[in-house]
C-alpha cells in the first residue's frame, strides 16, 4: 500500500535526514515506527502522505504518487499529528464540517469510540483538556475508516486508562483493508498493539519485521536457555541480564521492544544481519 522508493529528503538548509530510504507497508497491519527524538519519524510520515516532498526518489500510496495530492487519495488517508490543530468549534460542528471529506466515515462507530473515551460532544473543542482533545481526534480518525491511518505519537497526553482504551479500540478497528502506522519514541506504550516494527535510525530503516517472524528468529529472556543459543544483545538490570538470544529451538517469548530498539540503535548490524541471514535459510 505504502511504498517509499530510494527516498532522499532534507529540510531546506538542513542536513539530509533520509538518504535512499526504501520501505513498503501493507494493508492488514499495525506498524510501529520507532526512533529516537529528532531522528525523523514525523518527517518520514509526512513524506508518506504527501505533506513533505522528497528531494529525490518517490512515495506512493496504492501505486499513486502522493505528492500529486489527489483528492480521492487524500480521502483515504487520515493523519493525526502529535499536536493536532483543534478548531474553535463544538465536536458536533467539527463532525458535520470535516466528516464529509471522508466517504467511509462511520457515525455509529464514532459514537461508540466517544462512549469509550467519554469525551463530551457539546463542548467547544478548544475548551477540552489536551487529553480529551487527543481522544476526540483519535476517535474521529478511527471512524473515518481510511485505507491508511497514520498517527504520530498517539499516546502522548493520554492517561493510563485512556492508553488502555486506545489500544483496545485500535486493535478492534483494524482489518485486512487498512494499514495503520503509529510512530513513537515511547516503545512500551505500543508494545501489545503493533504487529510489525520499523526502526528508523541514522537516516535509514535499520529493522522492518513482523513480531511473529521476530520471535521465531530470536528469543527474549534473562538467561541462556540452551548451549545452542547465542547472546546477540544484553542489558544488565537489577534482576539479571535482559537478553536477546538466537532461537534455534523456536522457543516462544514475549518481545521486549525497548530492548530490541536499544539493540538495533546500538549495533544494528548484529541483530539485522542475524535476522536477515536466518530468514534466507
Ligand atoms: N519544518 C521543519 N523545518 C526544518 N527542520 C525541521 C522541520 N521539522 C523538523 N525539522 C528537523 O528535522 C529533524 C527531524 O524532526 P522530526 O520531527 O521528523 O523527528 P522525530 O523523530 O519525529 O522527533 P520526536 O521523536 O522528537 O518527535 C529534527 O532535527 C528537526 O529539528
Amino acid at each position: 500500500m505504502v511504498r517509499l522508493s530510494d527516498l532522499t529528503f532534507g529540510y531546506k538548509n538542513q542536513p539530509t535526514l533520509f538518504n535512499g530510504l526504501d520501505l513498503q507497508l501493507e494493508a492488514g497491519h499495525i506498524y510501529g515506527l520507532l526512533g529516537k527524538n529528532g531522528v525523523g519519524k514525523t518527517t518520514l510520515l509526512k513524506n508518506m502522505i504527501g505533506l513533505c516532498y522528497p528531494t529525490s526518489g518517490q512515495a506512493t500510496l496504492g501505486g499513486v504518487d502522493v505528492t500529486k495530492r489527489r483528492p480521492d487519495l487524500l480521502s483515504q488517508v487520515f493523519f493525526l499529528p502529535e499536536e493536532p490543530f483543534i478548531p474553535d468549534m463544538t465536536a458536533k460542528t467539527f463532525l458535520k464540517t470535516i466528516s464529509p471529506f471522508y466517504p467511509n466515515f462511520d457515525r455509529l462507530q464514532f459514537q461508540r469510540y466517544q462512549d469509550d473515551f467519554e469525551v463530551p460532544l457539546e463542548r467547544v473543542l478548544t475548551k477540552l483538556s489536551l487529553g480529551q482533545q487527543k481522544k476526540f481526534m483519535v476517535a474521529f480518525g478511527l471512524a473515518c475508516r481510511t485505507a491508511l491511518l497514520v498517527m504520530d505519537e498517539p499516546t502522548n497526553g493520554l492517561d493510563i486508562p485512556s492508553k488502555v482504551q486506545f489500544r483496545k479500540v485500535l486493535a478492534a478497528a483494524v482489518d485486512d483493508e487498512r494499514c495503520v502506522v503509529l510512530s513513537t519514541h515511547q516503545v512500551r506504550d505500543l508494545d501489545s498493539l503493533i504487529d510489525s516494527v520499523v526502526v528508523l535510525h541514522d537516516g535509514q530503516i535499520k529493522l522492518h519485521i513482523s513480531l511473529d517472524r521476530l520471535t521465531e528468529r530470536i528469543r527474549f529472556g534473562k538467561i541462556l536457555g540452551t548451549s545452542n543459543e547465542t547472546l546477540l544483545y544484553g542489558e544488565e538490570a537489577f534482576d539479571g541480564v535482559h537478553a536477546i538470544l538466537s532461537n534455534p529451538e523456536g522457543i516462544a517469548s514475549r518481545p521486549d521492544l525497548e530492548l530490541l530498539f536499544n539493540a538495533v540503535i546500538s549495533n544494528s548490524a548484529v541483530i539485522s544481519d542475524y535476522l536477515t541471514t536466518e530468514a534466507k535459510q
